[in-house]
């Protein structure tokens, strides 16, 4: 479902150039949950960015379900196919539209005429009560705005989430409820998972397989297994689950 090959994404040409990631090779297959984990600063988020447009200055390959990405536009039909979960939903709804407005206005940019029961619909796919659907952001928790957020991703019922820290502001009693919930709507709509998280508990809890990333490259890929037994073969994928136990 998700091919990338040798990918490089860099910014600012010249003396300040950064080279984000080098060489980012991996697969995420069709229904799996990928995870990319790593320091901050290792390039994970970099590499959604790539993905999604907003890094502009990229090469190598890019395929998602099938089709090849080029420079930095994306077109409808890209995001039929591909949504994006942020990290912060407080950012990411417009504080002056209600929750019936968000979700309104998803399912109106993707065609879809029957709007009133798929806002309804879309509401009860994440666990939100009805009485949720005229208020606005600042009126709801966290954990209930992020819930807004991924109903909005799902409007245009995509095959693929691109999943940047989904949980991480969230507060720790809230965070597995939304993993939780991730875990069911991947299963019920025959989604793709790609996950960045700095949090390898979090990426063992929802992924199949991960990679680990540090400045900027690829260590290793591995699946929750190997994980889970601690056979990681790269020193620094070691440390990461080193650090992670003792916590
Ligand atoms: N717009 C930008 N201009 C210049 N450098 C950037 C830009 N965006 C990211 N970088 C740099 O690219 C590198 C990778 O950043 P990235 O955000 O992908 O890391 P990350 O692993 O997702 O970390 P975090 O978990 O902190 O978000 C960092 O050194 C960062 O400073």
């Amino acid at each position: 479902m998700i091919k990338v090959e040798n990918l490089n994404v860099w910014f600012d040409d010249g003396y300040d150039r950064v080279d984000a990631v080098r060489g980012a090779s991996f697969n995420v297959n069709q229904g799996e949950s990928f995870g990319l984990v790593g320091e901050s600063g290792s390039g994970k988020s970099t590499i959604l960015r790539a993905m999604t447009g907003l890094a502009p200055t990229w090469s190598g390959r890019i395929e998602i379900d099938g089709l090849a990405l080029h420079g930095h536009k994306r077109n409808r039909d890209f995001y039929k196919t591909v949504q994006m979960v942020f990290q912060d939903p407080y950012a990411s709804l417009h504080p002056r539209h209600s929750v019936d407005q968000v979700l309104g206005e998803a399912l109106h940019l993707q065609g879809f005429r029957d709007i009133d029961t798929r806002v309804v619909k879309l509401l009860d796919d994440v666990g939100l009560d009805r009485k949720f659907r005229f208020r606005y952001p600042h009126q709801l928790s966290g954990g209930q705005r992020q819930r807004v957020a991924i109903a909005r991703a799902l409007a245009g019922e995509p095959k693929v989430l691109l999943l940047d820290e989904p949980t991480s502001a969230l507060d720790v009693s809230v965070q597995a409820e939304i993993l939780n919930l991730l875990t069911d709507l991947r299963e019920e709509h025959g989604l793709t998972y790609l996950m960045v998280s700095h949090d390898l508990p979090v990426i063992g809890h929802m992924c199949e397989r991960l990679a680990v990333m540090k400045s900027g490259e690829i260590v290793e890929v591995m699946d929750v297994t190997q994980l889970r037994q601690m056979q990681a073969k790269h020193p620094y994928s070691q440390e990461l689950i080193g650090v992670s136990v003792a916590h």
